[in-house]
């Protein structure tokens, strides 16, 4: 078998070094010896090293990609519907934006709600124990990378659920975030009567 079999062999592109030194453009270009690239060097180019240094700093050795569209789920409409019941992960929760859009939900210290839009590209990152929803916009569509430290689980933890896990979280969480005394609680406006 020689190196194109290989690669072929083993689904990958054949790619090398461009030797400039002839004129016709349209020949092969390869040095003599041939100079083989490896196109997963090319695929490399594809990883953010932001996100990859994310994901070494916060220990996340799994991922997964998720859909939602109607296209892509055939219990779409439940799914969305429990995405939007308002609930918080045992863990960090952390989505990647690669396509498509929508909006997440967040509790602010007074209960009122604070919404987010999100568009590809964005990295949301929301502590564990934090109350949130999430929804798609009209476009019905998004495409998101999830990470995790252990063996992917998206378990919602609902409001009205009774489960210790929640207590736990929740204690952890209002001592970092709810009762820290640096933190800054917005004005809101005044609701008019019209
Ligand atoms: C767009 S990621 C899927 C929604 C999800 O996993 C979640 O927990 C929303 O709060
Ligand atoms: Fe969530
Ligand atoms: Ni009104």
């Amino acid at each position: 078998m020689d190196q194109r079999d290989e690669l072929e062999a083993q689904g990958k592109l054949e790619a090398w070094e461009y030797n400039p030194h002839d004129e016709d453009h349209r020949r092969p270009h390869k040095y003599f010896p041939n100079r083989p690239v490896d196109s997963e060097h090319v695929r490399e180019w594809d990883k953010n090293p932001l996100l990859e240094k994310i994901k070494m700093d916060r220990g996340y050795k799994y991922s997964e990609i998720a859909t939602i569209s109607p296209e892509e789920m055939t219990d779409f409409e439940e799914k969305v519907k429990g995405y939007f019941k308002e609930h918080m992960h045992s863990q960090e929760e952390i989505r990647l934006i690669l396509d498509g859009g929508g909006y997440w939900d967040i509790r602010d210290y007074d209960e009122s709600w604070i919404r987010f839009r999100v568009n590809k590209g964005d990295l949301i990152v929301l502590p564990p124990g934090m109350f949130h929803r999430f929804t798609l916009d009209e476009h019905n569509y998004v495409k998101a990378l999830l990470l995790y430290t252990n063996i992917p689980c998206r378990t919602q933890l609902e409001k009205s659920t009774e489960d210790d896990s929640i207590a736990s979280c929740r204690k952890l969480y209002a001592e970092k975030v709810l009762n820290n005394p640096r933190a800054i609680h917005r004005k809101r406006p005044q609701i008019s009567a019209h």
